[in-house]
Protein backbone atom coordinates (compact mmCIF):
# COMPACT_ATOMS: atom_id res chain seq x y z
CA UNK A 1 0.00 0.00 0.00
CA UNK A 2 1.15 3.42 -0.68
CA UNK A 3 1.30 5.37 2.58
CA UNK A 4 2.18 8.83 0.51
CA UNK A 5 1.94 9.92 -2.90
CA UNK A 6 2.96 13.19 -3.24
CA UNK A 7 2.71 14.25 -7.43
CA UNK A 8 3.71 17.39 -9.12
CA UNK A 9 4.09 19.58 -5.65
CA UNK A 10 4.75 23.50 -6.61
CA UNK A 11 4.83 25.79 -3.60
CA UNK A 12 5.66 29.62 -4.14
CA UNK A 13 6.25 32.45 -1.07
CA UNK A 14 5.70 35.49 -3.27
CA UNK A 15 7.74 35.10 -6.39
CA UNK A 16 10.19 32.85 -4.35
CA UNK A 17 9.97 28.94 -5.77
CA UNK A 18 10.58 26.97 -3.28
CA UNK A 19 9.39 23.79 -4.43
CA UNK A 20 9.14 22.80 -7.92
CA UNK A 21 7.26 19.42 -9.22
CA UNK A 22 8.25 16.98 -6.31
CA UNK A 23 6.83 13.73 -6.59
CA UNK A 24 7.55 10.39 -4.59
CA UNK A 25 5.16 7.77 -2.65
CA UNK A 26 6.11 6.37 0.60
CA UNK A 27 5.08 2.02 0.90
CA UNK A 28 4.08 0.84 4.02
CA UNK A 29 6.42 -0.14 6.75
CA UNK A 30 9.34 1.51 5.69
CA UNK A 31 11.42 4.23 7.53
CA UNK A 32 11.91 7.11 4.65
CA UNK A 33 15.06 9.50 4.99
CA UNK A 34 13.89 12.94 3.91
CA UNK A 35 17.36 14.31 2.76
CA UNK A 36 18.37 18.28 2.05
CA UNK A 37 20.61 20.56 2.82
CA UNK A 38 19.33 23.57 5.46
CA UNK A 39 16.59 25.65 2.92
CA UNK A 40 16.22 22.87 0.76
CA UNK A 41 12.48 22.59 1.34
CA UNK A 42 11.86 19.75 3.83
CA UNK A 43 10.30 21.28 6.39
CA UNK A 44 7.65 23.27 3.53
CA UNK A 45 6.87 19.95 2.27
CA UNK A 46 6.38 18.85 5.46
CA UNK A 47 3.87 21.10 6.49
CA UNK A 48 2.40 20.67 2.66
CA UNK A 49 1.32 16.85 3.74
CA UNK A 50 -0.12 18.03 7.07
CA UNK A 51 -2.44 20.55 5.27
CA UNK A 52 -0.97 23.22 6.93
CA UNK A 53 0.30 25.34 4.11
CA UNK A 54 -1.84 25.09 0.28
CA UNK A 55 0.41 24.21 -2.45
CA UNK A 56 0.94 26.36 -5.46
CA UNK A 57 0.01 23.03 -7.46
CA UNK A 58 0.33 19.57 -7.06
CA UNK A 59 -1.69 16.54 -4.77
CA UNK A 60 -1.06 15.01 -1.85
CA UNK A 61 -2.90 11.62 -1.01
CA UNK A 62 -2.61 9.87 2.72
CA UNK A 63 -3.28 6.11 2.33
CA UNK A 64 -5.61 7.18 -1.08
CA UNK A 65 -7.01 10.34 0.67
CA UNK A 66 -6.11 13.45 -1.07
CA UNK A 67 -4.98 16.36 1.65
CA UNK A 68 -7.10 19.46 1.41
CA UNK A 69 -5.55 22.40 2.89
CA UNK A 70 -7.60 23.89 5.65
CA UNK A 71 -9.43 20.49 5.70
CA UNK A 72 -7.05 18.16 7.99
CA UNK A 73 -8.90 15.00 7.64
CA UNK A 74 -6.11 13.25 6.22
CA UNK A 75 -4.43 14.30 9.89
CA UNK A 76 -6.12 11.59 11.83
CA UNK A 77 -3.44 9.00 9.83
CA UNK A 78 -0.74 11.00 10.80
CA UNK A 79 1.33 11.37 13.81
CA UNK A 80 3.82 14.25 13.62
CA UNK A 81 6.97 15.64 15.32
CA UNK A 82 8.40 19.18 14.71
CA UNK A 83 11.55 19.94 14.99
CA UNK A 84 11.29 21.58 18.58
CA UNK A 85 8.36 19.90 20.51
CA UNK A 86 7.02 22.10 23.22
CA UNK A 87 5.76 20.44 26.39
CA UNK A 88 4.41 21.40 30.04
CA UNK A 89 7.73 21.68 31.50
CA UNK A 90 6.04 20.60 35.54
CA UNK A 91 5.01 17.85 33.93
CA UNK A 92 6.07 14.30 34.45
CA UNK A 93 6.24 12.15 31.02
CA UNK A 94 3.44 10.19 32.18
CA UNK A 95 1.59 13.35 33.20
CA UNK A 96 2.27 15.09 29.93
CA UNK A 97 0.90 11.47 28.06
CA UNK A 98 -2.11 10.88 30.33
CA UNK A 99 -3.06 14.66 28.94
CA UNK A 100 -2.43 14.56 25.13
CA UNK A 101 -4.43 11.30 25.05
CA UNK A 102 -7.46 12.89 27.15
CA UNK A 103 -7.36 15.93 24.91
CA UNK A 104 -7.02 13.68 21.37
CA UNK A 105 -10.14 11.45 22.62
CA UNK A 106 -8.97 8.34 23.33
CA UNK A 107 -11.04 6.21 25.00
CA UNK A 108 -10.68 6.16 29.12
CA UNK A 109 -10.49 2.10 28.83
CA UNK A 110 -7.12 2.27 26.41
CA UNK A 111 -5.64 5.54 27.63
CA UNK A 112 -3.19 3.95 30.63
CA UNK A 113 -2.36 0.67 28.79
CA UNK A 114 -1.22 2.93 25.52
CA UNK A 115 0.48 5.73 27.52
CA UNK A 116 2.73 2.91 29.28
CA UNK A 117 3.35 1.09 26.20
CA UNK A 118 4.52 4.39 24.29
CA UNK A 119 6.56 5.62 26.86
CA UNK A 120 8.40 1.73 27.33
CA UNK A 121 9.07 2.28 23.50
CA UNK A 122 10.87 5.10 24.10
CA UNK A 123 12.30 4.18 27.26
CA UNK A 124 10.67 6.78 29.95
CA UNK A 125 9.04 4.12 32.01
CA UNK A 126 10.94 4.61 34.68
CA UNK A 127 11.28 8.54 34.32
CA UNK A 128 9.56 10.34 36.55
CA UNK A 129 10.85 14.00 36.64
CA UNK A 130 9.39 16.32 35.52
CA UNK A 131 10.24 17.56 31.68
CA UNK A 132 11.48 20.81 32.48
CA UNK A 133 14.74 19.25 33.20
CA UNK A 134 14.91 16.79 30.22
CA UNK A 135 17.39 16.65 27.83
CA UNK A 136 16.94 17.37 24.10
CA UNK A 137 16.99 13.72 23.40
CA UNK A 138 14.38 12.99 25.87
CA UNK A 139 12.39 15.54 24.96
CA UNK A 140 12.50 13.60 21.11
CA UNK A 141 11.63 10.45 22.35
CA UNK A 142 8.43 12.13 24.76
CA UNK A 143 7.33 14.01 21.35
CA UNK A 144 7.16 10.73 19.60
CA UNK A 145 5.23 8.75 21.47
CA UNK A 146 3.30 11.52 21.71
CA UNK A 147 2.85 11.82 18.06
CA UNK A 148 1.57 8.14 17.99
CA UNK A 149 -0.84 8.14 20.72
CA UNK A 150 -3.77 8.04 18.49
CA UNK A 151 -1.72 4.98 16.54
CA UNK A 152 -1.03 6.60 13.44
CA UNK A 153 -0.16 4.86 9.68
CA UNK A 154 2.60 7.39 9.04
CA UNK A 155 5.09 9.30 11.53
CA UNK A 156 5.97 12.41 10.40
CA UNK A 157 9.92 13.65 12.25
CA UNK A 158 11.52 17.08 11.06
CA UNK A 159 15.10 16.51 11.83
CA UNK A 160 14.64 14.53 15.19
CA UNK A 161 18.30 14.26 15.40
CA UNK A 162 19.64 17.48 14.38
CA UNK A 163 20.06 18.94 17.49
CA UNK A 164 21.31 15.56 19.71
CA UNK A 165 24.89 14.18 20.68
CA UNK A 166 25.76 10.77 19.67
CA UNK A 167 23.74 8.92 22.43
CA UNK A 168 20.97 10.88 21.77
CA UNK A 169 20.99 10.46 18.31
CA UNK A 170 21.27 6.83 18.28
CA UNK A 171 18.93 6.19 21.09
CA UNK A 172 16.02 8.11 18.67
CA UNK A 173 17.08 5.99 16.10
CA UNK A 174 16.64 2.50 17.90
CA UNK A 175 12.85 3.83 18.39
CA UNK A 176 12.81 4.85 15.02
CA UNK A 177 13.48 1.09 13.82
CA UNK A 178 10.88 -0.19 16.92
CA UNK A 179 8.09 1.97 15.62
CA UNK A 180 8.63 0.62 12.06
CA UNK A 181 7.15 -2.34 13.12
CA UNK A 182 3.77 -0.93 13.00
CA UNK A 183 4.28 2.81 11.38
CA UNK A 184 5.19 4.32 8.46
CA UNK A 185 8.37 6.63 9.06
CA UNK A 186 9.27 9.87 7.10
CA UNK A 187 11.69 11.55 8.78
CA UNK A 188 13.75 14.55 7.60
CA UNK A 189 17.83 15.32 7.86
CA UNK A 190 20.84 16.42 6.87
CA UNK A 191 22.64 13.49 8.41
CA UNK A 192 23.89 11.30 6.01
CA UNK A 193 24.85 8.75 8.23
CA UNK A 194 21.57 8.49 10.46
CA UNK A 195 19.77 7.80 7.08
CA UNK A 196 22.28 5.07 6.39
CA UNK A 197 21.78 3.54 9.24
CA UNK A 198 17.95 2.86 9.39
CA UNK A 199 16.27 4.08 6.16
CA UNK A 200 15.08 1.94 3.43
CA UNK A 201 14.09 4.48 1.06
CA UNK A 202 14.91 7.76 0.61
CA UNK A 203 14.43 11.49 -1.19
CA UNK A 204 17.29 13.85 -1.66
CA UNK A 205 15.58 17.37 -2.08
CA UNK A 206 18.29 20.00 -3.52
CA UNK A 207 17.22 23.71 -3.67
CA UNK A 208 13.46 22.88 -4.21
CA UNK A 209 13.96 19.86 -6.92
CA UNK A 210 13.61 16.30 -5.90
CA UNK A 211 16.82 15.00 -7.26
CA UNK A 212 16.75 11.53 -6.39
CA UNK A 213 14.24 8.77 -4.21
CA UNK A 214 14.32 5.18 -4.50
CA UNK A 215 15.56 2.42 -2.62
CA UNK A 216 18.68 3.37 -0.68
CA UNK A 217 20.61 -0.26 -1.33
CA UNK A 218 20.15 -0.20 -4.80
CA UNK A 219 20.91 3.95 -5.31
CA UNK A 220 23.84 3.38 -3.67
CA UNK A 221 24.91 0.74 -6.35
CA UNK A 222 23.88 2.27 -8.74
CA UNK A 223 25.31 5.92 -8.72
CA UNK A 224 28.40 5.64 -6.18
CA UNK A 225 31.10 5.51 -8.12
CA UNK A 226 33.69 2.79 -8.46
CA UNK A 227 36.66 4.25 -5.79
CA UNK A 228 40.04 2.13 -5.07
CA UNK A 229 41.88 4.10 -2.29
CA UNK A 230 45.48 3.84 -2.34
CA UNK A 231 47.53 5.24 0.54
CA UNK A 232 51.36 5.59 0.72
CA UNK A 233 54.40 6.28 3.38
CA UNK A 234 54.48 9.80 2.28
CA UNK A 235 52.90 12.88 0.23
CA UNK A 236 56.00 12.68 -2.07
CA UNK A 237 55.26 8.62 -3.25
CA UNK A 238 51.61 9.37 -3.79
CA UNK A 239 52.70 12.41 -5.79
CA UNK A 240 54.48 10.31 -7.74
CA UNK A 241 51.86 7.31 -8.61
CA UNK A 242 49.49 10.52 -9.06
CA UNK A 243 51.36 11.88 -11.59
CA UNK A 244 52.03 8.14 -13.36
CA UNK A 245 47.93 7.23 -13.57
CA UNK A 246 47.45 10.61 -15.22
CA UNK A 247 48.39 9.11 -18.17
CA UNK A 248 46.21 6.34 -17.90
CA UNK A 249 42.96 6.27 -19.98
CA UNK A 250 41.25 3.96 -18.00
CA UNK A 251 41.15 5.84 -14.89
CA UNK A 252 37.74 8.34 -14.44
CA UNK A 253 39.00 10.38 -11.71
CA UNK A 254 41.98 10.85 -9.21
CA UNK A 255 41.38 13.00 -5.99
CA UNK A 256 44.62 13.40 -3.77
CA UNK A 257 44.97 14.45 0.03
CA UNK A 258 48.10 14.05 0.84
CA UNK A 259 49.36 10.69 1.45
CA UNK A 260 45.97 9.02 -0.03
CA UNK A 261 44.90 8.99 -3.36
CA UNK A 262 41.39 8.20 -4.38
CA UNK A 263 40.75 6.72 -7.99
CA UNK A 264 38.04 6.16 -9.86
CA UNK A 265 37.88 3.56 -12.14
CA UNK A 266 35.39 1.47 -14.41
CA UNK A 267 35.97 -2.06 -13.95
CA UNK A 268 37.05 -2.23 -9.97
CA UNK A 269 38.52 -5.58 -10.55
CA UNK A 270 40.41 -5.20 -14.32
CA UNK A 271 41.06 -1.48 -13.54
CA UNK A 272 42.33 -2.75 -9.82
CA UNK A 273 44.90 -4.97 -11.00
CA UNK A 274 46.41 -2.86 -13.16
CA UNK A 275 46.96 0.17 -10.97
CA UNK A 276 48.27 -2.27 -8.68
CA UNK A 277 50.51 -3.75 -11.62
CA UNK A 278 51.51 0.00 -12.37
CA UNK A 279 52.43 0.54 -8.98
CA UNK A 280 54.78 -2.11 -8.30
CA UNK A 281 56.47 -2.37 -11.81
CA UNK A 282 57.12 1.91 -10.75
CA UNK A 283 58.79 -0.17 -7.13
CA UNK A 284 56.74 2.67 -4.99
CA UNK A 285 56.06 1.25 -1.55
CA UNK A 286 51.95 1.24 -1.16
CA UNK A 287 50.57 1.16 2.31
CA UNK A 288 46.56 0.18 1.68
CA UNK A 289 44.79 -0.93 -1.45
CA UNK A 290 41.32 -0.54 -0.83
CA UNK A 291 37.91 -0.92 -2.78
CA UNK A 292 35.56 1.97 -1.01
CA UNK A 293 32.06 1.02 -0.38
CA UNK A 294 29.67 2.94 -1.82
CA UNK A 295 28.41 5.40 0.71
CA UNK A 296 25.29 8.05 1.14
CA UNK A 297 27.94 11.06 1.41
CA UNK A 298 29.39 10.23 -2.18
CA UNK A 299 25.96 9.53 -3.64
CA UNK A 300 24.47 12.48 -2.22
CA UNK A 301 27.62 14.50 -3.00
CA UNK A 302 27.14 13.85 -6.37
CA UNK A 303 23.59 13.87 -7.28
CA UNK A 304 23.91 17.67 -5.85
CA UNK A 305 27.20 18.42 -7.94
CA UNK A 306 29.66 18.71 -5.11
CA UNK A 307 33.38 17.11 -4.48
CA UNK A 308 32.84 14.28 -1.78
CA UNK A 309 35.55 14.70 0.24
CA UNK A 310 37.97 11.19 0.34
CA UNK A 311 36.83 8.65 2.82
CA UNK A 312 38.40 8.05 5.72
N1 LIG B 1 6.42 31.16 5.37
C1 LIG B 1 7.43 31.40 4.53
N2 LIG B 1 7.49 32.53 3.81
C2 LIG B 1 8.50 32.78 2.94
N3 LIG B 1 9.53 31.93 2.72
C3 LIG B 1 9.54 30.78 3.42
C4 LIG B 1 8.50 30.44 4.36
N4 LIG B 1 8.78 29.23 4.89
C5 LIG B 1 9.94 28.83 4.31
N5 LIG B 1 10.39 29.75 3.45
C6 LIG B 1 11.60 29.64 2.59
O1 LIG B 1 11.51 28.42 1.90
C7 LIG B 1 12.80 27.81 1.75
C8 LIG B 1 12.75 26.40 2.25
O2 LIG B 1 12.56 26.42 3.66
P1 LIG B 1 12.33 25.09 4.51
O3 LIG B 1 12.16 25.51 5.94
O4 LIG B 1 11.25 24.30 3.90
O5 LIG B 1 13.73 24.35 4.29
P2 LIG B 1 14.33 23.09 5.09
O6 LIG B 1 14.84 22.15 4.04
O7 LIG B 1 13.34 22.57 6.06
O8 LIG B 1 15.57 23.77 5.82
P3 LIG B 1 16.14 23.56 7.32
O9 LIG B 1 16.95 22.29 7.28
O10 LIG B 1 16.99 24.78 7.49
O11 LIG B 1 14.96 23.51 8.24
C9 LIG B 1 13.77 28.73 2.50
O12 LIG B 1 14.39 29.57 1.56
C10 LIG B 1 12.87 29.52 3.42
O13 LIG B 1 13.42 30.79 3.69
Amino acid sequence: MRVLEVKGLRKQFGDQTVLEDVSFTIPSQCIFGFLGQNGAGKTTTMKLILGLLKATSGEIFVCGEPVVYGNTKTNRLIGYLPDVPEFYAYMTPREYLLLCAEVTGLPKHVIKDRCDELLDLVGLSNVNRRIGGFSRGMKQRLGIAQALLNNPTLLICDEPTSALDPVGRKEILDVLLKVKEQTTVLFSTHILSDVEQICDQIAILHEGKLVLTGDLLTLKKQFAPRQIQLEFKDAAHANEVHSLLLNEARIQKINQQATMLNVEVNDLEGDGQHLLKLILEARIPIYQFKVVEPSLESLFMEVIGCEPMLPL
